[in-house]
């Protein structure tokens, strides 16, 4: 966004919703009207074909590019690591951000390999939220702040996003909040993470119930949930994803802990998902019902369950095919192919 975002009171974020820009029609159609007339039968690239009708509607723009796409990483602590939640130390979420720095993660091969750029934001990785089976995880100021931060980071004009994170006991914030929004129990929403054994796994579910007993009925406000059970890299999500809107960038959303972060703007106003695809379902087991939840069909279905944005910039480079596809195949007159029942 254009301006500077810094000092944005919390509440406003909820009049941000209610003022969503819609999709442009009016590209769709050129899209659906040049896809006719290009040398294929009708609908024989399958999904691939409705890929690039949402990068038209949400780019504003046809034929669609994808030329300039950013993979953006989000990194966060969590104080919950406390309580023993996941198998890695807390510490590996800083040596991570190095890695991703030094161009050694699974996420660096993927964008060298599909020529995406990449972005890595640390969020005061020095300074964890507090574990939030005992406190909130912001103040509002805190929140606001840290949303405006992920929207920022919306800016230099890619055409498509890719939402990521990295940060040890994440899983645990995004089960948090997926069982405030939607219920159940804590059982329904809790899986292994990087690999918790069963007694992780146990102390896991115990955190998760503790931490959406503690607020009590503010699990009914969305972003109240957001920031009394969130953490630094899902509220910069949050804000990246919903300012991606207003930029006209489609966003491909990552696993487990990035769709939680989609799901509190989705629970403020239901079509707020409408400019993002769910890139991947994660082998987290709780992730398929969070998509479903959410009205979504993911793009693919590999078994990933690594994060840092891996699972949506595979499925990023199945877009952009899909968007080269459309722009450089010739037409039927173009080729001199006869067309069908001609
Ligand atoms: O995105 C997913 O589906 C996903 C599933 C399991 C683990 N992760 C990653 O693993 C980290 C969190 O796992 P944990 O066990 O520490 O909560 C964090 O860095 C995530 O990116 C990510
Ligand atoms: C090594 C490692 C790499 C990761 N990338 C994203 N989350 C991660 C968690 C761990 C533990």
């Amino acid at each position: 966004m254009s301006t500077s975002l810094t000092g944005l009171p919390f509440d406003d974020f909820r009049s941000l919703l209610a003022r969503l820009p819609g999709p442009d029609e009016v590209a769709v159609g050129k899209v659906r009207h040049r896809d006719r007339q290009l040398t294929k039968p009708a609908g024989s690239l399958g999904e691939l074909e409705g890929y690039v009708e949402w990068l038209a509607a949400w780019q504003g723009k046809a034929p669609p590019r994808v030329d300039r796409p950013l993979v953006a990483v989000f990194a966060g602590n969590h104080g919950i690591t406390a309580k023993g939640v996941s198998a890695f130390p807390a510490s590996v979420t800083q040596q991570m951000v190095e890695n991703f720095t030094a161009g050694g993660a699974a996420i660096n091969q993927i964008c060298v390999a599909f020529d995406f750029g990449l972005k890595v934001f640390d969020l005061a990785l020095h300074l964890p939220t507090p574990d939030i089976t005992e406190a909130d995880a912001f103040d509002e100021a805190g929140c606001a702040a840290t949303m405006a931060f992920g929207m920022e980071a919306v800016a230099g004009g890619m055409d498509l996003l890719v939402i990521g994170e990295m940060g040890i006991g994440n899983t645990t914030v995004a089960a948090a909040i997926y069982h405030a929004l939607y219920g159940g129990t804590a059982e329904d929403w809790v899986g292994r993470g990087t690999g918790v054994d069963d007694e992780g796994l146990a102390r896991k579910r115990a955190a998760v119930a503790a931490a959406v007993a503690r607020i009590g009925d503010a699990r009914k406000d969305p972003l109240e949930v957001l920031r009394r059970i969130g953490g630094r890299e899902i509220a910069a999500m949050a804000g990246a994803i919903l300012a991606a809107r207003f930029e006209q960038v489609p966003v491909i959303i990552d696993g487990f802990v990035a769709t939680a972060a989609a799901t509190i703007l989705h629970a403020m106003a239901p079509g707020a998902l409408d400019h993002c695809l769910i890139g991947h379902i994660s082998a987290e087991h709780a992730h398929r019902e969070a998509v479903r939840r959410l009205g979504k069909r993911p793009v693919l279905d590999l078994g990933m369950r690594l994060g840092e944005g891996s699972g949506a910039a595979m499925a990023a480079a199945v877009v952009k095919g899909a968007a080269a596809i459309h722009a450089g195949m010739a037409t039927f007159t173009q080729a001199g192919v006869a067309e069908k029942g001609a």
